[in-house]
C-alpha cells in the first residue's frame, strides 16, 4: 500500500480544500499530543477499532473500561463526520441562518437594523472556529491515552485477513475482535456531469454563496441545507425521487415542512422520475436535466448539491479478505452488531441502519460489550429521537402514525397546533404542531412527531416520558412551566384522553 492512497478523491488527486488542509494540521497536532509510546508492531490486541467518530470512540472507551487491550485506527481527524463536517458545522450554519431571519423581522419589534449581505468567508471562519471549540472539549486523544488505548493515525486501515489490518504506513495490527466504525460519505449520483455537483461535506468550500442552487435529495441533509441557503438569500430548488420530502418522517412532518418551504419561496419538486445529467454552460453555470410527470425538465443553477444518500466507507477496506460483503452500500449485521464473521462487528453509519450520533454511541458500546464479554446485547432503537434544524424545526421519536396504525388500527392520535400554544404565539412562531400517538388503552405512547420552534427539545422530553413508560394520564397531569414550548406535551396528552376510541 502506498501513502498516496491515503486520501482518495474521485479524480484520484488529493483535493486541497480548506477542510482537508485543516485536517492535516489537526492530525499533526493530535499525533504530537499523544504521550503514549508508538505501539509495538507485534502486539496482538483484544479489540481493534477502525474509525474514531462517535461509534469508534464509544466502542474503544467501553472495551477498555471492560479491561480489553484496545487500539484505535483513524485515517483522518478524530471525531468523525459529526463534529468535523456533519452535525456541528450544519448546526452553526443553522444558527447563522436563523440570525438572518431574525434580522429580517427585527423591524417588527421596533429594532432598526440594516440587513447587509452575508459575508461568506466570515461565516465559514465562524463555523470552523466553533468546530474547533467543540473538538477541544471532546479531547478524544487524551481520553484514549488515559484509558490506556493505543491510537494510531497512520492512514486508512484495510483487512489483510480476518484478524489483521494494514495501515497506509505499512504497519500491521492484529486483533482478536475488530469493530468497524468507518462511517460513510455522500453519494454522488452515477450520471453524466455528476462531478460538477458539490456534496454536503464540501459546501463550506464553495467560493461564494450561490444566487441559485438545486439541492438533489430532500432527506435530513438536503432539507437542512435548503433552509440554510434559502435564509442566506439563495434561490433554492429542492428535488427528490420520493413522493414527499423527509420520507422517513411522519407524513404530517413532510407535509408541514414542504408547505413552509414553498411559502418561503423555495421550489419543492417531490416525486420526480430521475435526474439525468448536469452540463456546464459557457458562463460557468450548471444546466440540470431531470424528468418529472413523464416530461424532460431543465433549469440553470449556479450550484448543484447532491444530498442523495450516505453509503458506508467500505470501498478500500479489504472486506473480502475478511470474508465480508456489503449489501446496499453498508455492512450487514445481526441484532448484536456481528457481521458474517462473528468476531467482527460493524456499528454506526457503517451498518447503514440508524445513521445518527445517538445510535452510533449506543451501538459502539453494545458491540464493545459483545466483543469483550461475549454477550449478546441488542440495541433498543425504537426510542431514537431525531430531528432537523430547518425553518421550522422538525423531530420525531417512535412509530409514525402509518406504522402505528398497521400494528394497532385502534391506536389514538392527537394533534395540537402551535397556534393554540401561548409561548408560540408570544414568540410569533405559530407554525407547527405536536402529534402524540398512543395505544388504544392510552397506556403506552407509541410515537411523537413535531414541527415548530424547539421541536427537537419537545420530542426529547416526550422520549424521556416514553423511556420511563409514563402513561398518558400521568403525562396529562404533569405541570409545565409557563410559558414554555414543552407545555404542548401536556396539552397533547390531555387531548389524547379526550379523543374518541374510534378516531
Ligand atoms: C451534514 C450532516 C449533518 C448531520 N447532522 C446530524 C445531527 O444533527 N444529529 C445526528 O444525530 N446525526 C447527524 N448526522 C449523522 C452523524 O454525523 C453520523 O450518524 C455519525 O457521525 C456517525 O458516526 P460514525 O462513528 O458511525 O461515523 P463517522 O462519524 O463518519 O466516523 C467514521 C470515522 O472513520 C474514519 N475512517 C473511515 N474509513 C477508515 C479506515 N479505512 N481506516 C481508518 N479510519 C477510517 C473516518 O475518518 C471517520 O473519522 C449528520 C450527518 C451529516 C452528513
Ligand atoms: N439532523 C440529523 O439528525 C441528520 C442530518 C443529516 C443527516 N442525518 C443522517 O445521515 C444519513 C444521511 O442523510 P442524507 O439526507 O444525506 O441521506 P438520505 O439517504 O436520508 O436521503 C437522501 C435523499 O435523496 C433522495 N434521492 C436519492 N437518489 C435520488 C435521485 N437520483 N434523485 C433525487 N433524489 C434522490 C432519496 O429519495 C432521499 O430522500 C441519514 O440516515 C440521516 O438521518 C441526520
Amino acid at each position: 500500500m502506498t501513502t498516496d492512497q491515503h486520501t482518495s478523491y474521485p479524480s484520484g488527486q488529493p483535493r486541497r480544500t480548506h477542510a482537508n488542509m485543516r485536517a492535516s494540521q489537526d492530525r499533526l497536532k493530535e499525533t504530537s499530543m499523544m504521550d503514549t509510546p508508538a505501539p509495538d508492531v507485534a502486539t496482538t490486541y483484544d479489540v481493534a477499532v477502525i474509525g474514531a467518530g462517535p461509534a469508534g470512540t464509544a466502542a474503544a472507551l467501553r472495551a477498555a473500561e471492560l479491561g480489553a487491550r484496545v487500539v484505535v485506527l483513524e485515517a483522518d481527524r478524530l471525531g468523525g463526520t459529526c463534529v468535523n463536517t456533519g452535525c456541528v458545522p450544519t448546526r452553526v450554519l443553522a444558527k447563522t441562518a436563523r440570525m438572518m431571519r431574525e434580522v429580517r423581522t427585527a423591524h417588527a419589534y421596533g429594532i432598526a437594523v440594516r440587513l447587509e449581505d452575508i459575508d461568506w468567508p466570515t461565516t465559514v471562519a465562524r463555523v470552523q472556529q466553533r468546530v474547533d471549540k467543540v473538538r477541544s472539549i471532546k479531547r478524544e486523544a487524551q481520553r484514549f491515552a488515559s484509558a490506556g488505548i493505543d491510537l494510531i493515525l497512520e492512514g486508512k486501515a484495510r483487512f489483510v485477513d480476518a484478524n489483521t489490518l494494514q495501515l497506509d504506513s505499512g504497519r500491521r495490527v492484529t486483533a482478536r475482535s475488530v469493530i468497524i466504525c468507518v462511517g460513510g460519505h455522500s453519494r454522488r449520483l452515477p450520471i453524466p456531469g455528476a462531478e460538477l455537483a458539490t456534496v454536503p461535506e464540501h459546501v463550506l468550500d464553495l467560493p461564494a454563496l450561490p444566487k441559485s442552487v438545486a439541492i438533489i435529495g430532500a432527506g435530513n441533509t438536503g432539507a437542512q441545507l435548503a433552509t440554510i441557503l434559502s435564509s442566506f438569500g439563495s434561490a433554492v430548488t429542492l428535488l427528490d425521487l420520493a413522493p414527499r420530502v423527509l420520507m422517513a418522517s411522519d407524513g404530517a412532518i413532510s407535509a408541514a415542512i414542504a408547505r413552509a418551504f414553498r411559502e418561503q419561496g423555495m421550489v419543492v419538486e417531490e416525486g420526480i422520475e430521475g435526474v439525468e445529467r448536469l452540463e456546464q454552460a459557457d458562463d460557468g453555470s450548471i444546466v440540470l436535466h431531470w424528468r418529472a410527470s413523464g416530461q424532460p425538465v431543465e433549469a440553470v443553477f449556479d450550484t448543484v448539491i447532491m444530498a442523495t444518500g450516505w453509503p458506508a466507507d467500505v470501498e478500500d477496506l479489504g472486506l473480502a479478505q475478511a470474508g465480508l460483503e456489503t449489501v446496499r452500500s453498508a455492512i450487514p449485521v445481526d441484532p448484536q452488531f456481528r457481521t458474517a464473521a462473528s468476531h467482527i462487528f460493524a456499528v454506526g453509519d457503517a451498518n447503514g441502519s440508524d445513521m445518527l450520533v445517538q445510535a452510533a454511541n449506543f451501538e459502539g458500546e453494545v458491540a464493545a460489550e459483545n466483543a469483550v464479554l461475549g454477550t449478546n446485547r441488542r440495541s433498543p432503537h425504537q426510542l431514537l429521537p431525531a430531528g432537523g434544524f430547518t425553518d421550522p424545526d422538525y423531530a420525531g421519536v417512535g412509530w409514525t402514525e402509518d406504522r402505528a396504525r398497521q400494528s394497532d388500527p385502534l391506536c389514538v392520535v392527537a394533534v395540537v397546533p402551535f397556534t393554540s400554544l401561548d409561548r408560540a404565539v408570544i414568540d410569533d412562531r405559530e407554525t407547527g404542531f405536536l402529534k402524540l400517538i398512543a395505544d388504544r388503552r392510552r397506556e403506552v405512547i407509541l410515537g411523537a412527531h413535531a414541527v415548530g420552534e424547539n421541536a427537537v427539545e419537545v420530542i426529547q422530553s416526550v422520549t424521556t416520558a416514553m423511556a420511563a413508560s409514563v402513561e398518558v394520564s400521568t403525562l396529562a397531569s404533569v405541570k409545565f412551566a409557563y410559558p414554555t414550548y414543552s407545555a404542548i406535551i401536556g396539552m397533547a396528552a390531555r387531548e389524547l384522553l379526550r379523543v374518541p376510541a374510534d378516531n
